[in-house]
């Protein structure tokens, strides 16, 4: 699963969970951007980093990866494909969105290589329909999913208010928060 996680949240580990279930995966790996090219203003990508390991240690099944942090540039996903069919080259590859992220995918960089490295699945999201109009039906699939209207936007305007964000995101992640003082100023990066 990728995602800039800013922070990583709870819609984004339950989004995981029931797509590892549902498609009986062995282990899940979340791949934090490093940077991402349609995104201003996001945090240090260590921060970002750190948080998903935090929120991920729990969960056998969950591991983080450093493949889109590590290389340099504007983060692609076809580049983490192929990254991490490098490091596994039997796996079998899914790569797990959101409906809002799934709409955008013909956008992407070479967007019809995609799914020659892994089955995409879009699980559903409150406020958004998920539309799969010219993507290759055999090579995506949809979950419906529990509905938590949660996101990282709205983790980040919460602390900048002076809320916390306990069980939005895990615990560590909410004390993460807290000790580096994230998300208090506007939307720059930290
Ligand atoms: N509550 C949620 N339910 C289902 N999918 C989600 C949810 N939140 C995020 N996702 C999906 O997780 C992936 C990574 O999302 P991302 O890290 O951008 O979080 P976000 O909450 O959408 O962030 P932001 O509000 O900063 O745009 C995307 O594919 C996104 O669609
Ligand atoms: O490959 C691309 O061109 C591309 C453009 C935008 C987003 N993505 C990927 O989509 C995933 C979710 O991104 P985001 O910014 O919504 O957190 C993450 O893995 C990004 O690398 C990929």
């Amino acid at each position: 699963m990728g995602g800039t996680f800013d922070p990583i949240h709870n819609g984004h580990l339950v989004a995981a969970s029931e797509v590892a279930q549902h498609f009986l995966l062995d282990e899940v790996y979340f791949v934090p951007t490093g940077t991402p090219y349609m995104k201003s203003g996001v945090s240090d990508a260590e921060h970002r980093y750190l948080m998903t390991v935090i929120a991920t240690a729990s969960n056998p099944r969950f591991k983080t990866s450093r493949v889109d942090i590590d290389r340099a540039g504007p983060t692609y996903t076809i580049d983490t494909l192929r990254d991490i069919n490098t490091l596994a080259p039997n796996a079998d590859l899914f790569f797990i969105t959101g409906a809002d992220a799934v709409t955008q995918i013909l956008e992407w960089k070479d967007s019809s290589e995609l799914f020659r490295y892994a089955h995409f699945v879009a699980v559903s999201r409150p406020g958004h329909e998920i539309d799969l109009e010219g993507l290759p039906p055999e090579h995506v699939s949809t979950l419906e999913i529990p509905a938590l209207a949660i996101s990282s936007t709205d983790c980040r305007a919460r602390v900048r208010k002076g809320y916390q964000v306990w069980y939005l995101t895990p615990d560590g992640v909410q004390q993460y928060i807290a000790k580096n003082q994230l998300y208090r100023q506007s939307e720059t990066n930290q």
